[in-house]
């Protein structure tokens, strides 16, 4: 069966609605597939409306989502509703906004809809509202393992044309990251792109680059002991289970052209030394895909630009982007599942 899939509203303040409803536009041009969102329909109406933009919202179920989307923004309506402020966060959407990302998730679980697309949160509003989760990534991977009863280790990707990278360690800040990064954190998240990069994105042989913690990979030791002593002893131990894995490399000289053919993904030591190259070569067509999931999540790599919202200025290319990313995995998946 054809199943849509499933979106959430991320931050009502944000671009997240502008970028949906502008995507669901270009649904045609664009060739994109079937998908509903979790959001509070009157609110949609709102910001369509200063958006000036000629959208048909429709309420609807999951499972006649299909059929609406043709003539409709199809809608599934939550239970809690959003104030109309846009371009700064509202503490009181916080609990509409964790109840769209439970609800994805929960249709994804139970075969509704064949994966999940998220519109950016901002982490500090929900935080401040209780949530103690780093962000989405996170947070996945424990509505994950409620379900499933297995601990699930999440893997952030930012996949675009020309360069694929993964942080080892994600929201955290910079200065615990030398504490953090373990043997078995870089061995444990290397086999899990293996894995998703074989099964998700039909890469039948993947080749990894890792990263080096420090200036030129630590210079022996000169410049950090980190690389020989924790990422070196990762590389060595994936090699001998037979996976692709190089390094540690230098990472100022690993994004470039002749570099970037030489590798499928870039596995980098933190945050912004994944998220900066992704972002400087593709900020319009990257993704951020999360593997190691049992369900699959894509999401724009742009954050919810509160500057933007309401403006007509978001490019939706990368929500785009995300939408045909996740419809393309689900496919490649069912087609994985019944070879
Ligand atoms: N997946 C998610 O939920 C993500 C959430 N965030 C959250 O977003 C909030 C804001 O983060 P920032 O670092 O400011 O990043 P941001 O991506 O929201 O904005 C950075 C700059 O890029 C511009 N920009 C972003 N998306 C754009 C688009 N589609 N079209 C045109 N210009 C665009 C913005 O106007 C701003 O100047 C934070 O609270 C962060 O936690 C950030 C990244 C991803
Ligand atoms: N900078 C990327 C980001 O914040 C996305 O995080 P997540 O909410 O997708 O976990």
């Amino acid at each position: 069966m054809h199943l849509p899939l499933a979106l959430t509203i991320g931050d009502p303040a944000g671009i997240g609605p502008d970028v949906i409803m502008e995507a669901w536009r270009r649904r045609q041009h664009a060739g994109l597939p079937e998908f509903y969102v979790l959001a509070d329909p009157d609110h949609l109406r709102a910001r369509a409306d200063a958006l000036k933009a000629d959208i048909r919202i429709e309420s609807c179920t999951p499972s006649d989502a299909s059929e609406c989307f043709r003539r409709a923004l199809p809608v599934v309506r939550l239970t809690h509703s959003f104030s109309r402020a846009t371009g700064s966060p509202d503490p009181d959407n916080a609990q509409g906004t964790i109840e769209s990302i439970d609800r994805a998730v929960t249709d994804v679980l139970e075969g509704r809809a064949s994966a999940l697309v998220t519109a950016p949160i901002a982490k500090k509003p929900l935080y401040d509202a209780g949530f103690r989760h780093p962000g989405h990534t996170e947070y996945l991977a424990e509505l994950a393992a409620r379900s499933t009863g297995r601990e699930v280790t999440p893997v952030m990707m930012l996949a675009g044309p020309k360069l694929r990278t993964i942080p080892v360690t994600i929201h955290i800040p910079l200065s615990v990251v030398p504490s953090q990064l373990t043997t078995g954190l870089i061995v444990e998240t290397c086999r899990i792109a293996d894995h998703d990069l074989r099964e998700r994105f039909g890469i039948p042989a993947p080749r990894l680059a890792v990263a080096g913690l420090n200036p030129h990979a630590g210079e022996g030791g000169a410049l950090g002991a980190e690389d020989g002593a924790i990422i070196l002893p990762a590389i060595e131990a994936l090699q001998r289970s037979g996976i692709a894995a190089k390094g540690p490399l230098s990472a100022d000289t690993m994004f470039h052209d002749r570099a970037r053919a030489q590798y499928d993904v870039a596995i980098c030591m933190y945050h912004d030394q994944a998220l900066i190259p992704a972002k400087a070569l593709g900020f319009d067509d990257s993704v951020n895909v999360t593997l190691g999931l049992p369900f699959i999540r894509t999401s724009p790599d742009h954050g919810t630009a509160f500057d933007l919202a309401g403006s007509g200025d978001a490019a939706p290319d990368s929500m785009i982007a995300a939408i045909r990313m996740a419809a393309r995995m689900a496919s490649h998946s069912t087609r994985a599942k019944s070879a």
